[in-house]
């Protein structure tokens, strides 16, 4: 069976600068989550960017990132553009920021399965409510005509994925969703992206630099360090018999309760 997405020795250099990703390899199937986990600046948003042909301008990317077998690397910017538009979701760093605070949540779920889908208002509006119930909003069609403003953070990280969801993508990465969240508003949304996983069958990269997410939440994961990645397996392997110093250091700064 083909991966969602086959990532093989990825690498990114500024200029003629020493690469700041070196060899990067991993692979995501169908229903499954992949944790990147690693300290500030070990590469992990790059990465995420790389897989969505957002990489800054003067970056030059090179190996392999096939999506459902095909390469995106060196592909044009408009088959990635169209790539990233019907098969990827992405959840941004800091996502409910980037949530226009003039448009109703109704607009922003639909306008992108009107533009890149070019499903019409009524069916995408319905798809909006469903996928604002999977998000567990309350009054999913009185939501609708709100505006993020009106919502609060969690409400409006839980709107933020909807959006990212809207056009059915076979791929979700969400950067560090739940690192601007209090405890308890994390631990739903860890729920919720179980759900999605349980419920649309999709892959999830989760990028996070908090170990107890990707425990959480995680079949496979990546450590990554200077743009390098040093541990690579289930979760059980690299969470209860890691091989590398770095991935222990991180262990032990979580019972430390310093993560
Ligand atoms: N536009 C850029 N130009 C030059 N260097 C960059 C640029 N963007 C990122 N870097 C460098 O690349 C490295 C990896 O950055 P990246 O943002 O991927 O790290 P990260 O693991 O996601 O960190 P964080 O958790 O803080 O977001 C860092 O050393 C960063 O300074």
């Amino acid at each position: 069976m083909t991966a969602v997405l086959a990532v093989e020795n990825l690498g990114l250099r500024f200029g003629t600068s020493l690469p700041v990703i070196r060899g990067v390899s991993f692979a995501i199937e169908k229903g499954e989550v992949l944790g990147i986990v690693g300290e500030s600046g070990s590469g992990k948003t790059l990465t995420a960017r790389c897989i969505l042909g957002l990489q800054p301008p003067s970056a030059t990317v090179s190996g392999s990132i096939r999506l459902h077998g095909t390469e995106l690397v060196g592909s044009s910017e408009k088959s990635h553009r169209l790539a990233r538009a019907h098969d990827i979701g992405y959840v941004a760093q800091d996502a409910r920021a980037s949530l226009h605070p003039l448009l109703t949540v109704q607009t922003l779920i639909t306008e992108h399965q009107r533009i890149n889908l070019g499903i019409g208002m009524k069916p995408a509006t319905q798809r909006a409510i469903e996928l604002l119930d999977l998000m567990r909003i309350p009054d999913p069609v009185g939501a609708l005509h709100k505006r993020p403003g009106e919502f609060s953070g969690g409400m409006r990280q839980r709107i933020m994925i909807a959006v990212a969801l809207a056009c059915d993508p076979s791929l979700l990465i969400a950067d560090e969703p739940t690192t601007a969240l209090d405890a308890t508003v994390q631990a739903t949304v860890i729920g919720l992206f179980d759900r999605i996983r349980r419920q649309l069958g999709i892959g999830v990269a989760l990028i996070s630099h908090d170990l107890g997410v990707i425990s959480a939440l995680s079949d496979k994961v990546i450590v990554m360090a200077q743009g390098v990645v040093v541990e690579h397996g289930s979760r059980r392997q690299v969470l209860s018999t890691p091989t590398h110093p770095y991935t222990r250091s991180l262990l032990e700064a979580v019972s430390r309760g310093r993560l």
